[in-house]
């Protein structure tokens, strides 16, 4: 679904100012996944976001999704986004801003209708279908956002820290739909998340990067089955939250006694 091939970004190259915010990134993403980027802040995650979804070029390497070149695909609406702030219109009501991307491409109006219905009822909002954004919480408001992102059935979400302004138990909740969601659409996910425990209980892999220039230092398979809200507080689930902890911290962090539950830590796979 997604392929980054030495993928390089530098800010205002040759000028004050000149930042290389990811440094030759290679990362493949199979249809179906779910990827999370983590790393320190200002490490380049949210621009390697930014990459796959071509609001900015590369300054060298290639970005491919969905077997295509990243403009193109961003033309064909091959993704859809969600950041932090829901971004929502809030002259329009809930359904409205579902149809957004259904109007864009200028689907008719009964199949709007009906595809945002769908969409409302798949984040549990359809008895706020009229509701105007300012009349919903937070949380809320962030599910009409992924409702939104998914409402013309992208192959590929694209999520910058969705859930970070939201109270712990609303970001838990979400995280259990959001998988639930995209089990049930077979959506593939790239996620930017700041929180261990977020990127372990979502991912089957977590790609780690060190700070700037971002690099992919590591990337951890995350083999926990179903995630049940039981998996929350299984020793496996732990051992990988320590497993990516270490990742992050660097390879001199990873010493046996600082270990800990990560005694069934995984192996940690570099990937470049
Ligand atoms: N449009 C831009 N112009 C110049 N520099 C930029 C631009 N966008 C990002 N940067 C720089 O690139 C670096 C990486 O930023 P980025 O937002 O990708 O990091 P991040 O890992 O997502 O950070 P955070 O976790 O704090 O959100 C930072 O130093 C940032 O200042």
């Amino acid at each position: 679904m997604i392929e980054l091939s030495g993928v390089t970004k530098v800010f205002n190259p040759g000028r004050a100012g000149e930042v290389t915010a990811v440094a030759a990134a290679d990362l493949t993403v199979a249809a179906g996944e779910f990827v999370s980027l983590i790393g320190p802040s200002g490490c380049g995650k949210s621009t390697l976001l930014r990459l796959i979804a071509d609001l900015v070029p590369p300054s060298s390497g290639t970005v491919t999704v969905a077997g295509k070149p990243a403009a193109r695909a961003r033309r064909d609406r091959d993704y859809g986004m969600v950041f932090q702030k829901a971004g929502l219109f809030d002259w329009r009501t809930v359904r409205r801003n579902v149809e957004l991307p259904l109007e864009l491409r200028g689907t008719g109006r009964s199949e709007r209708h009906a595809r945002a219905a769908e969409m409302l009822e798949l984040v549990g909002l359809s008895e706020f279908a009229s509701h105007y954004p300012a009349q919903l919480s937070g949380g809320m408001q962030q599910r009409v956002s992924i409702a939104r992102a998914l409402a013309d059935a992208p192959p590929l979400l694209l999520m910058d820290e969705p859930f970070g302004a939201l109270d712990e138990m609303t970001r838990e909740r979400l995280q259990g739909e959001l998988l639930r969601i995209c089990a049930a659409t077979g959506t593939t996910v790239v996620f930017v998340t700041h929180s261990i425990d977020e990127a372990v209980f979502l991912s089957g892999r977590v790609a780690v990067m060190s700070a700037r220039p971002g690099r992919i230092t590591d990337v951890i398979d995350v083999d926990l089955g179903e995630r049940t809200e039981a998996v929350r507080q299984a020793p496996e689930y732990f051992g990988y939250v320590t497993a990516v902890r270490q990742a992050l911290r660097g390879p001199a962090a990873a010493v046996p006694e600082q270990a800990g539950p990560a005694e069934s830590a995984p192996a940690v796979r570099a990937e470049k």
